[in-house]
């Protein structure tokens, strides 16, 4: 197959095509198997965007029950007087969460600051449950002790792109997780 621009920008993959795809399918069974063997119905996925659109997307489609969905969009910023970036939710949750079986999704746990303030915010519409599932978990960069439920792969250290992860907005398109080749990684025309 011809390699795209956009793959040759990569230095190398982590994690293929084939392999999301495969590891989606266990995913998807064992949290099927999980809520089933709970006597749940239906379960409720809150996707985190943008980066969590694809995986959510693929994911939903090996869930073998009923499930309501909807998004929540999540911006980091930055506080005038310190470095520190703390997430934020800036555009609210529609369906009702309490009494719910609630999933939440990312594509990435890396700091953990997201997924931990999340969980914080959804815990207070008092589901039954709420459950988390991130496709990658960096391993190295923790600063709170928050662990997803479910973990799709375990990469290590780096700074990835693909299959919804982006770089300046590019590259959620790749069908696979790679690392960019280092000259790209601060290109000045895109700071
Ligand atoms: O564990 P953490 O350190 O909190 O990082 C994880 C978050 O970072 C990324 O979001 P980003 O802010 O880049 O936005 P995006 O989803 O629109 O790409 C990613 O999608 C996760 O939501
Ligand atoms: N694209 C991308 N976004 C992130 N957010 C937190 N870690 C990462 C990463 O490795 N890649």
């Amino acid at each position: 197959m011809i390699e795209t621009a956009m793959e040759s920008d990569l230095a190398r993959i982590l994690v293929n095509a084939d392999a999301i795809d495969k590891r989606l399918d266990e995913l998807g069974e064992t949290i099927t198997n999980h809520y089933q063997s709970n006597g749940v119905e239906e379960l409720t996925l809150i996707c985190i965007t943008n980066g969590s659109i694809i995986f959510a997307a693929d994911l939903l489609r090996r869930i073998n029950m009923y499930a309501r969905v909807d998004c929540v969009r999540v911006s980091s910023y930055q506080n005038e007087d310190s470095p520190i970036t703390e997430p934020e939710i800036i555009d609210q949750i529609r369906l009702d969460l309490t009494g719910r079986h609630v999933l939440l999704v990312d594509d990435i746990l890396d700091t953990g600051k997201t997924l931990e303030k999340l969980v914080m915010i959804l815990q207070t519409f008092e589901p039954q449950t709420l459950e988390t599932c991130v496709l990658l978990e960096k391993q190295g960069r923790r600063q709170c002790r928050y662990e997803a439920t479910y973990v799709g792969f375990k990469i290590p250290n780096e700074f990835v792109v693909g299959y919804g992860l982006d770089f300046a907005e590019r590259y959620r398109n790749l069908p696979h997780i790679g690392v960019l080749r280092p000259e790209l990684q601060n290109p000045p025309e895109w700071q």
